[in-house]
């Protein structure tokens, strides 16, 4: 059993006057052991002096300060009644009302570490640097003093960011960052008017002011009408800096601020979301998202035009600052950035933290500098850019269970084996007992390490779950419980799991362990089919934790690595498994382990009996056949003196007893369905009878008529002129026996591979390899129409799917399947049904969609012999093919489509209708031969391109887009 948590403790203070100094204590992470009503809460203490708490953990006090003056000013805090205060108290127990919200504190930290408190200085500039802009415009606006400063040493010192910084340190010890957090939208013209009109409308007498001036200079409006309602708010209102963190800080700082004290650099703001911050409920405070405010250009042209030159307009291809999304066409760009020591960002950014909502940017570099620039070169630069110390992300600004990490914490939390991935800017909720890991209010996304000491105690509600089945303490989520009961965990009667984080669960103050949940088979699938997540191997063993934590120093790329999720579905047999397994040759260096090659091996060889097994069936077919016409001929000739009926009989299909006793056992035992139970293991016995029975020539003649065994697949031809060497016990399967095997993928019509597109070489290209591209990992899914439930009831889990690759086997126009009614239906009527379902289920509403029309290979062929209009819905296709000129010259090139060519873009243009009827929207199409690798490849490629495009779409305008997508949703072939 694993060691039971830490018992953390963060201590926070009001520093009251008069005294005495009182502290609230966090307690987190309680073992299971404890009481389940303890699990649930954090508790607040709220204490006068030393009380000794529980044994051991240290406490830090916050004292009363009695030294010598201070020269700057320290927020204080207005006397408060002791009953105001929230006590400790069960949560659940005592409705909070909705008017009451209790501020939360956080500790004060002295800046111990001086390269954050650099950073953190730089932030506070940033803002100030902005402000300044609207002065150095001529804006009329009241500007706080000391931005005018600020921007004065700024031009003094010609950028002098360590000077300066220096300089304003000295008021800047309790400085968080100055957070405000626009996105790229609120920097767009018309977004931000309309959010000025917004908050024009909202503001009351005590805020306008304060509105008019920082929304004109730039600030987002989630910050006024935050502050609007604060005011109409008790706490707000008292206008008392009741602690740093409190929202109504800002408001009442920030005018102090501009009623001159120059000495103040802006002081800390926190974004909070109206509605969280009127929320009221516990903790609230904390759930703020911190977000840095947003640095803007210096210069702007006119929209679109180049920030530098003013040329060109919003279809130039252009580089981006990361920092204050000033935007540079390509002659521009080297000069204003100049030699980009933290990657692209203009001359007078240099220092400034990027903008958090390009921070997935960071390290991918544009076409354009690869133009620019040669290789290496590109490479210092996106490397410095990902790593250098300012772009890092401010820890700030991360809230783990609801309490914002310290540089420390970051960095146990980014260095662990296993870390959270893509790490930004929000809150999150994290189980130091499993390691689940989440953002706030949602299922978990991830298992991290366990055990780290990061954020504060874990909330019931943390992922906002209303299934009364807790785990650790947290209500989980309805997927979750999914899960659960899928893995075959007993839920009834809400129970309270303490699950570890090597999957070991037991009942909330029961002793044995009930069971491992990811230990058991197809756990993993059921958790990638509900986008759950599964520990990673290395997240077990507590010595591969060390030698990594030394090795981790420098993170790796593929740790920042993006996913995209691709869902492979189509009816049963369209090829979905095929283009599953062929993907998994094609991108990963080892397909597939031993383990699975082991299993795929016996997969194989039962086949090949079931094979045989349908060849011995049509043999006796065969056999009694013959018998039956001989029969008939023997008493329709009259004075036949042959042999009775009861006789042996020969025919062509007759084998020898030794055989025959063979075939009625093996038939025997596929009719009684125990044929997996009893081979491949009786293989090695069978192998010389295996042998004999496929050079017998009965078996040859019934091979030779195989066309007529209807349960014989196609495939079966490959696998059983190679029988004898592949019921031995020594067969190894290829990768392209594995490729056409079937029920390789099935289990539970689930399966998941995970791939990176090899990265072209720049030879191939002629093009700089693009790093970014070879980043991104891919994961395909591939789900069974008959998994999806009633209704395609299970799609709803895949709503974070990038793509839907939906599979059709054109081949199957003039396919039918009869159902239970015995009505028949043309398999590809039923595909489109099918099709029409997902298409237009409400999860997928704005997913781009790529229909596969595969086995091209098959449908040539069978269209030369059988008409497309077999099927109803083709009623229509009446090609016009026209001969080849006569006297044509021999050597040109025939162009005029086949047949089959034609007939599978008829297919894809029904299709392409339907879907556009249905949503309005264009579906991409690619023709697919399944088996032919080359031809699954181009087809992953092209959703590649897709999801790229779709993107990159909202960078262009709508002229641009509807060009594009004209061309990107044509062919690809
Ligand atoms: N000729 C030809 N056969 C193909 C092609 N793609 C797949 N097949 C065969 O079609 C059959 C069905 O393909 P699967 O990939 O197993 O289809 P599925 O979507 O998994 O459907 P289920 O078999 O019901 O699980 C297999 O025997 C494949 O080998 C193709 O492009 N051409
Ligand atoms: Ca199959």
């Amino acid at each position: 059993m694993a060691p039971p948590p830490l018992l953390a403790i963060g201590s926070s203070f009001y520093p009251f006057s008069p005294p005495p100094t009182t502290i609230a204590i966090r307690v987190p992470s309680f073992p299971l052991s404890h009481t389940p009503s303890a699990v649930k809460l954090g508790i607040f203490l709220s204490l006068h002096s030393h009380i000794p708490l529980f044994n051991g953990p240290p406490v830090s006090f916050a004292l009363e300060y009695d030294g010598p003056p201070l020269p700057f000013d320290l927020p204080r805090a207005v006397p408060i009644s002791v009953d105001d205060i929230p006590v400790a108290s069960v949560v659940s127990q005592v409705p909070l009302s909705d008017t009451l919200s209790l501020p939360v504190v956080q500790p004060i930290v002295a800046p111990k570490n001086p390269t954050v408190k650099f950073s953190k200085e730089l932030r506070t500039l940033g803002s100030e640097a902005r402000v300044s802009k609207e002065v150095e415009l001529g804006s009329e606006r009241t500007v706080s003093p000391t931005s005018v400063i600020a921007f004065e040493d700024r031009v003094s010192q010609s950028n002098n960011v360590c000077e300066l910084s220096g300089e304003l340190s000295s008021s800047g010890a309790f400085e968080f960052s100055n957070v405000n957090y626009a996105s790229g939208e609120f920097s767009d013209e018309g977004g931000s008017s309309r959010m000025l009109e917004e908050s024009r409308g909202a503001g009351s007498s005590g805020t306008v002011e304060f509105c008019e001036s920082f929304d004109k200079s730039g600030r987002s409006s989630s910050a006024l009408r935050v502050s609007n309602e604060l005011h109409q708010h008790d706490w707000a209102s008292t206008e008392s800096v009741l602690s740093l963190e409190y929202p109504s800080t800002r408001v009442s700082s920030l005018k102090a601020e501009d009623c001159g004290d120059a000495r103040r650099p802006p002081v800390v703001t926190f974004d909070v979301d109206s509605d969280d911050a009127l929320d009221g409920d516990f903790g609230d405070e904390e759930e703020a998202v911190t977000r840095p405010l947003k640095r803007e250009p210096l210069t702007k042209g006119k929209k679109g035009s180049c920030y530098r030159c003013f040329k060109g307009n919003r279809f130039t291809e252009k580089e981006v600052c990361l920092v204050c999304d000033a935007k540079y066409c390509s002659n521009c760009v080297l000069r204003a950035m100049g030699s980009m020591p933290e990657g692209r960002k203009c001359v007078a950014c240099i220092g400034f933290p990027i903008d958090e909502s390009k921070r997935g940017n960071l390290g991918k570099c544009s076409r354009m500098l690869k133009r620019l620039l040669n290789e290496l070169e590109v490479r210092q630069i996106m490397k410095a850019e990902k790593f250098c110390e300012v772009n890092q992300l401010p820890p700030e600004y991360i809230f783990v269970n609801g309490k914002p990490l310290a540089y420390e914490e970051l960095v146990t939390l980014q260095n662990c084996p296993n870390p959270p991935k893509k790490l930004k800017p929000g809150n999150y909720w994290y189980d130091k007992v499993s390691g689940l890991w989440g953002k706030e209010g949602q299922k978990p996304s991830r298992i991290i390490s366990p055990h780290l000491n990061v954020g504060g105690p874990i909330q019931p509600d943390a992922s906002n779950g209303n299934t009364q089945v807790f785990i650790n303490g947290r209500e989980i989520t309805k997927v979750e419980l999914r899960m659960l009961q899928l893995a075959g965990v007993q839920c009834a009667g809400n129970p309270h799991f303490w699950v570890n984080e090597d999957g070991s669960y037991q009942e909330e103050g029961q002793k044995n362990t009930r069971g491992y949940i990811w230990g058991k088979a197809g756990t993993k699938l059921v958790c990638a089919f509900l986008s759950l997540p599964v520990p990673s191997k290395s997240s077990n063993s507590h010595g591969e934790q060390h030698s990594s934590l030394s090795s981790k120093a420098v993170p790796d790329y593929l740790d920042h690595a993006i996913i995209q999720k691709l869902l492979l579905v189509g009816c049963s047999g369209s090829g979905t498994s095929t283009i599953f397994k062929q993907a998994k040759i094609l991108y990963n260096s080892v397909p597939f382990s031993d383990d699975e090659r082991e299993n795929i091996k016996l997969t194989i060889q039962s086949n090949v009996y079931a094979y045989l097994g349908v060849l011995l069936e049509g043999r006796e077919r065969f056999e009694d056949e013959c018998l039956g016409h001989l029969k008939k001929w023997q008493s329709s000739t009259p004075g036949n003196t042959g042999p009775g009926p009861e006789s042996d009989e020969k025919t062509m299909y007759s084998i020898g007893t030794r055989l025959k006793v063979f075939s009625d056992w093996l038939l025997k035992t596929m009719v009684s369905g125990k044929l997996d139970a009893i081979f491949p293991a009786a293989t090695r016995e069978y192998a010389p009878l295996i042998e004999e029975l496929w050079n017998d020539a009965a078996i040859k003649a019934t091979y030779a008529r195989r066309s007529e065994l209807e349960m014989l697949p196609s495939v079966a031809n490959y696998f059983l002129e190679r029988a004898v060497k592949i019921l031995r016990t020594d067969y190894e399967p290829s990768d392209l026996d594995i490729l056409y095997a079937e029920g390789v993928t099935s289990s539970n019509g689930l399966a998941c591979v995970e791939f990176s597109f090899p990265q072209s070489s720049p030879e191939e290209t002629g093009e700089t390899a693009d790093l970014h591209d070879s980043l991104i990992r891919y994961q395909l899914i591939r789900v069974h129409a008959r998994g999806l439930g009633e209704n395609c009831k299970w799609l709803e889990m895949f709503e974070d799917v990038g793509m839907v690759i939906f599979c059709v086997s054109l081949s199957d126009y003039d396919q039918f399947t009869v159902d239970g009614n015995g009505c028949s239906t043309n398999k590809m009527v039923l595909s489109r049904k099918f099709f029409e379902a997902i298409v237009t289920h409400p999860t997928f509403e704005h997913m781009d969609f790529l229909l596969i029309l595969n086995k091209v290979d098959q449908f040539e062929e069978k269209i030369e012999q059988v008409p497309l209009t077999k099927c109803d819905w083709f009623s229509d296709f009446h090609p016009t093919i026209s001969r080849p000129r006569p006297n044509s010259n021999s050597n040109s090139i025939n162009h005029n489509p086949s047949l089959g060519q034609l007939g599978s873009h008829y297919i894809a243009v029904k299709f392409k209708r339907l879907y556009s009827s249905l949503t309005g929207r264009k579906l991409y199409v690619s023709v697919v031969k399944g088996l032919e690798p080359g031809s699954v490849d181009a087809a992953l490629k092209y959703a590649k391109e897709i999801l790229k495009w779709s993107e990159e779409r909202p960078n262009f305008s709508s002229s641009e887009y509807s060009m594009y997508s004209m061309e990107a949703s044509s062919f690809s072939h």
